[in-house]
């Protein structure tokens, strides 16, 4: 090996050799991707140390409470999420035999070889002193399932405390020596904790059931073909990461390849960001209830040129029956943008059983009550939240105590704190700019909007995934009632009547909006001036080709002209050198 072929490339504590011919994949542009996975990682690990250490003292109590013969019954309030395998079978036996309050000694060998085994299989170990048994948790296990140059997988090891093994697969002959090289050049570390392994994650992930505390997909394009293994191979309460680059599809631009890869129809709002979001989620809800399975996001966010999901996954045959709850189709307006909800099943509780019902609809009327134009119809979306807030502050707050640790610290803490001022339970969002367009007039600022829609009883907060979105309680009937106040103030110019903008103008507003400045019309990092959206840090920020490969005009159909113009841009310069050769590739990050 001729080190002067290599190129050494530093990110975090981990360091990689890149060959100068560029075989195997890398973007410094996911810097931001690794690091916000590193700051969820590190919350796992607490987390689920927590839930543990919860699930013991439980235990312990609820052994001093009952006899012995009732634990072989979970305790579980209605409703909580189990904690990682509290459900599992296995598990409870090996609780039962913990008995903590038991003095007796009462372990045969054969049993205790048993109990060892069905505890290891769910990431646990079993410690017996003195013949009595106490679980201890073991390292999360971290499965890397494409893992190119192995920086991710590296870091994950070399950077989060408390990390297990980690396995880092790629079904590409050149990453996995690549890989193999890195381990190797990361030292003691990184060779005790990460393996490479060539293999097709897909077959991995099948053969390797209920076996990863995290799974990482970080596919080129679209994650679609291994979400079904991947929702099998992760442990109850364990999280799976997923990144998904083709947002020409999730957000609209080809419906029907959206719809074949994810099973949901986008549609092309302003929105449209959440909105691919959302699809994912539904679309990993989906495959996690072929195998009696359910998700709970923890963070979804959109950066740069993807979208990635933490979410957790966790079995339940009776839990998955609340699915259809958390996912609608959105009836969108093809005059005026406004858009309606309709979950796709409800449920009614009496007397105690809860009954499953498909959803009431249609949601609206064939015509826009507003605008008189007819609706697309999208979805079904993930209408539930998307994040889970207690874990956001958590996230930020362990990314603020580590700030020197995130070479992305700028861009990983603003998305974060825009995330943790988002309305939780509010799917989508309006857009000023989009309302001002529709009616023709000049747009409020923000503060003026949001202090109106506050003074009329609402709430409303921004998004992360847009500088000019607002997601708010309000009923659509307010904001156009607002709007309407607003253009008296501000008249526009007369259009013709068939307009939207003069159908919905041409309606009294019932509401008589208040613009006086609302105390919490800025949000907090607003007022305190946080910065919440940063400009890219360099050009050409965005996704890059397959290793090896070349950009063709099917890149560009699926990711969209601006996201790959860096890439063309950069293989331009070299064309002068070279003509470039046109082939037709595969869809590419
Ligand atoms: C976008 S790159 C991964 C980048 C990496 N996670 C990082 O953070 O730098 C995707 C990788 O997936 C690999 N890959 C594609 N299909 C695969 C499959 N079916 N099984 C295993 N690896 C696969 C490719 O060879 C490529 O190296
Ligand atoms: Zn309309």
């Amino acid at each position: 090996m001729d080190l002067s072929d290599y190129k050494i490339i530093r990110e975090g504590d981990a360091e990689i050799l890149m060959h100068l011919k560029n075989e195997v994949f890398f973007n410094k542009a996911q810097v931001n991707n690794r690091d916000m996975s590193i700051a969820v990682l590190r919350a796992f690990t607490l987390k689920r140390k927590q839930e543990h250490e919860a699930m013991l003292s439980k235990r312990t109590k609820a052994a001093q409470e009952v006899p012995e013969s009732d634990l072989s019954e979970p305790v579980m309030e209605d409703g909580a999420h189990k904690s990682l395998a509290e459900d599992d079978k296995s598990v409870r036996e090996c609780e039962a035999q913990e008995d903590t309050s038991s003095e007796e000694p009462s372990n045969t060998t054969e049993e205790l070889v048993k109990t060892t085994e069905e505890c290891e299989a769910k990431g646990e170990s079993i410690n017996i002193s003195e013949g009595k048994v106490r679980r201890e948790l073991k390292p999360p296990r971290v499965l890397e399932a494409l893992s190119a140059s192995g920086l991710r997988a590296l870091r994950y090891a070399r950077e989060i405390e408390g990390i297990g093994q980690v396995v880092a697969l790629d079904n590409d002959k050149a990453s996995v020596e690549a890989c193999r090289r890195n381990i190797k050049f990361n030292g003691s570390v990184a060779c005790s904790k990460v393996e490479s392994h060539l293999a097709d994650a897909r077959v991995y992930m099948l053969t390797h059931p209920k076996e990863f505390d995290v799974v990482d997909l970080d596919p080129y394009g679209s994650p679609s073909v291994f979400l079904d293994s991947a929702v099998q191979s992760v442990v109850d309460g364990g999280m799976l990461m997923c990144t998904a680059t083709d947002m020409a599809v999730l957000c609209g631009g080809n419906g029907e390849v959206c719809y074949s890869k994810y099973g949901s129809y986008p549609l092309r709002g302003k929105y449209c960001h959440e909105m691919a979001l959302r699809i994912l989620l539904a679309s990993i809800e989906s495959h996690a209830n072929r195998y009696k399975r359910y998700i709970v996001p923890v963070l979804s966010v959109q950066m740069d040129f993807y979208v990635r999901v933490f979410v957790r996954i966790y079995s339940s045959a009776s839990a998955m029956k609340n699915t259809p709850l958390k996912l609608s189709y959105v009836y969108q307006c093809t005059g005026c943008d406004s858009f309606h909800l309709q979950p796709v099943g409800r449920s009614i509780s009496k007397n105690n059983s809860v009954r499953y019902l498909p959803g009431y609809g249609p949601a609206v009327p064939q015509e826009c009550n507003y605008c008189g134009k007819k609706f697309n119809m999208g979805g079904p979306i993930w209408s539930d939240p998307i994040h889970d807030q207690d874990w956001v502050t958590s996230i930020l707050a362990g990314v603020k105590s580590m700030k020197h640790s995130y070479p992305a610290y700028n861009r990983i803490s603003a998305v974060l704190t825009t995330i943790s001022e988002e309305l939780p339970d509010v799917p989508l969002f309006l857009s000023l700019h989009s309302l001002g367009a529709t009616l023709k007039c000049t747009s409020p600022s923000a503060v003026i909007f949001r202090s109106a829609v506050i003074n009329a009883g609402y709430r409303i907060s921004g998004t992360h995934v847009n500088p000019l979105g607002l997601k708010s309680d309000a009923p659509m009937d307010v904001i156009w009632d607002i709007m309407r106040c607003w253009v008296k103030n501000h008249p526009v110019k007369a259009q013709p009547a068939d307009q939207p903008g003069s159908v919905i103008l041409a309606k009294e507003p019932v509401l008589q909006a208040n613009f006086a400045r609302a105390v919490s019309s800025l949000s907090k990092a607003q007022a305190k001036k946080v910065a919440r959206f940063l400009p890219n840090p360099e050009r050409h920020w965005g996704p890059k080709v397959r290793a090896g490969r070349q950009i063709t005009s099917k890149h560009v159909s699926l990711l969209g002209q601006a996201a790959v113009n860096g890439v063309l841009n950069q293989e331009e310069n070299e064309e002068s050198k070279s003509k470039r050769q046109k082939t037709e590739h595969d869809i590419t990050t």
